[in-house]
């Protein structure tokens, strides 16, 4: 049976027991409760800490896990990650005051509060630059107002908790985190369980990523239609009752389809539809 850890709690959890929902796995129907066995899959599922989800799967305890690519490179554990599960998107960086620090260079020297010192000193040490890690809990932000530390390192999502705070960024982000899934690093053998599990996370990020366009086109127009929309492999033609018209079908960006909508029904289209795609396998 396949042993999948899960975040229980926090800002990952939810999103990621929604995302197994919906490949079509079976998840616990109280937030208390600590393993769900998906026996019609073969899966078990342990809901963990983020932050101690790639110990058990770097220990190889868990076959896979869920959690966020930061608190990965924060165990500094031998897993790797698999697959971007494309929620639960993050940087991190370093704040300060405002003119305290300008550069990152600026940290030598500095004491630097942060829950993810793992992400901190390989920073420093990549740079060769040494400044005082203060390893707090959360709540970080407050760290410079109380004077345990002169600059921090965290998780900076809409940026409202540093403006709160009176702070601001400090150089470029250290690294754009999201939800992965991951697996110890050496496991290179991908059995039918996590091949199935791949497969299936796979389909849901497409179907978020894309909607089906179906419209009716004059023939001699299908080339400039078909440029619009290419689909995947091609776009899917089909014949229609009046005369020198196709009915066409392909799948497009849903970020992009108001745009194409709009292209085509320039061009001459009608009867323009978009559906949502619930599953797909490519
Ligand atoms: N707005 C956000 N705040 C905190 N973490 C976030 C946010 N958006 C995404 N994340 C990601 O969630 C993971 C942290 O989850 P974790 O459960 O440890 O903290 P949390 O969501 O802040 O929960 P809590 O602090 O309430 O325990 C990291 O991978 C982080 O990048
Ligand atoms: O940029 P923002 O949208 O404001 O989000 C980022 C903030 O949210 C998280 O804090 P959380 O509320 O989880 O508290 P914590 O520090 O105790 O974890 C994170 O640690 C930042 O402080
Ligand atoms: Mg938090």
């Amino acid at each position: 049976m396949l042993r999948i850890a899960v975040p229980n709690k926090g800002t990952l959890s939810g999103p990621a027991a929604d995302m197994l929902r919906e490949a079509g796995y079976r998840q616990r129907a109280d937030s208390r409760d600590l393993v769900c066995t998906d026996a019609d899959n073969d899966v078990e599922f342990f809901y963990l800490r983020p932050r101690d989800i790639a110990t058990y799967v770097a220990s190889g305890d868990l076959d896979l896990g869920i959690t966020g690519r930061d608190l990965l490179i924060d165990a500094d554990v031998d897993a790797d990650e698999l697959l971007d599960l494309g929620f639960g998107g993050a940087t991190f960086r370093f704040a300060a005051r405002p003119g305290s620090l300008t550069a990152p260079s600026d940290l030598a020297g500095r004491r630097i509060a942060t829950a993810y010192p793992g992400v901190v000193n390989r920073y420093l040490a990549e740079r060769a630059l040494t400044a005082e890690v203060v390893r707090l809990d959360g709540a970080v932000e407050n760290a410079i107002r109380l004077g345990v530390a002169d600059v921090i390192a965290d998780v900076v999502s809409t940026g409202a908790t540093l403006r709160q705070a009176g702070l601001e960024p400090v150089g470029k982000p250290l690294l754009e985190s999201s939800a992965i899934l991951i697996r110890r690093r050496g496991a290179e053998d991908v059995t039918a369980g996590v091949n199935q599990l791949l497969r299936r996370l796979q389909g849901v990020l497409v179907a978020r990523r894309y909607v089906m366009l179906a419209y009716d086109v004059r023939a001699d127009l299908m080339e400039q239609a078909s440029a619009l929309t290419p689909g995947i492999e091609s776009p899917t033609i089909s014949p229609l009752h009046r005369e020198g018209w196709v009915a066409v079908e392909a799948m497009v960006l849903r970020a992009e389809v108001h745009r194409i909508m709009d292209e085509l029904y320039d061009l001459g289209a009608r009867a323009i539809l978009v559906t949502g795609i619930h599953a797909c396998r490519l």
